[in-house]
Parts: structure tokens; sequence; C-alpha cells
């Protein structure tokens, strides 16, 4: 297991009272639950998006680490309640609030409760690429076969 500590502002003082912090579910969670800090109720209709502010803002500070934002997959599945971006990811030297875009890509309506698990955050490892321009590669078993030029199942 690796934990590694990193500095949360709140935003909105509802965070850690009323709303509970993100947290993991459980301890093999790779995601923490992100609630929406939303004053009422957020009605979304269908196929409409709204951007829902988290409360809190992270500084990730390290450049070999990012966050992404994935959706929860319960609220994905069965309520068509993902994301407007498909994917949020949040830089290393991002210190605003962290907002989530939810997407009803479904076709009824869903409700937001104000301290509602929305979506969850993933920590990851990155690796910022520097190139080197060659005119050839060294041979590799695929080459430029790519778009299923594997074959069939
Ligand atoms: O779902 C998201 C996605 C992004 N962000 C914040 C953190 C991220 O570091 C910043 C910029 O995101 P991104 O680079 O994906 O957006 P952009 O459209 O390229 O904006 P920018 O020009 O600010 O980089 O916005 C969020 O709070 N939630
Ligand atoms: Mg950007």
């Amino acid at each position: 297991m690796s934990k590694q500590r990193f500095q949360l502002k709140i935003l909105d003082e509802r965070l850690g009272d009323t709303i509970p912090m993100p947290s993991y579910a459980t301890e093999g969670s790779a995601g923490l639950d992100l609630r929406a800090c939303v004053e009422q109720p957020l009605t979304l209709a269908p196929g409409e998006t709204d951007l829902i502010p988290t409360g809190m803002a992270l500084h990730i500070d390290d450049p070999s680490l990012a966050a992404m934002i994935l959706p929860r997959s319960g609220l994905g599945h069965k309520h068509g309640i993902v994301l407007g971006n498909l994917v949020g990811l949040i830089d290393s030297d991002y210190q605003g609030q962290i907002m989530v875009s939810c997407w009803n890509r479904g076709n009824t309506t869903f409700t937001i409760e104000p301290g509602e698990r929305i979506a969850q955050l993933v920590i990851v490892p990155v690796v910022q690429a520097e190139f080197e321009l060659v005119n050839e590669f060294d041979a590799s078993l695929r080459g430029e076969g790519g778009f299923g030029s594997t074959g069939g199942r």
C-alpha cells in the first residue's frame, strides 16, 4: 500500500462537518469519493450538464503525479450520470477548486442532493515526455499495424 500526504484546502465550510470529507470507501479502494457541495438539490434533465463544486482544493504539487476524476459505476450505469468531459484530469500544479462536470446522458431526470457522492478521484503516476527526434525506429513486432491489425477474436 502506498500512501502520501497532500495539502487540501476546505472551500465550503460544510465539508468535514455536515458533508463528509472525501474518503476511501474501503481499505482497498482506488478512488476517493467526491461529494457535491451544492446549496440546493440540483436537477439534471436528460442531456443536461452542470459543473458541480466539491468544496475543496487539492495541491498535488508533485509533477510525477496527477489526479483523475472518474464516474462512479453505479451512478453511470444505473442513472446515466457520467462526466461531461468523460474523464477529468487534475494537474499537479492546480490549486483551484476541484470541479466535477456532471452529465446526465440518460433519459430520465436525476437529482443530485447536497453531499451526494458524484464521482471519484484517483491519484495516478505521471511521466512527462521528452522527445528524441529520429528518422527510423528500431523494428518492433507490431510495426505500424493498429486498429484491428492483429485479426479476429
Ligand atoms: O474535471 C475536471 C477537470 C479539470 N479540472 C481543473 C484541474 C485541472 O488542472 C484544470 C485544467 O484542466 P484541463 O487541462 O483538463 O482543462 P483545459 O481545458 O486544458 O484548461 P486549461 O487551459 O486551464 O489547462 O482544471 C477540474 O477541476 N475538474
Ligand atoms: Mg489544459
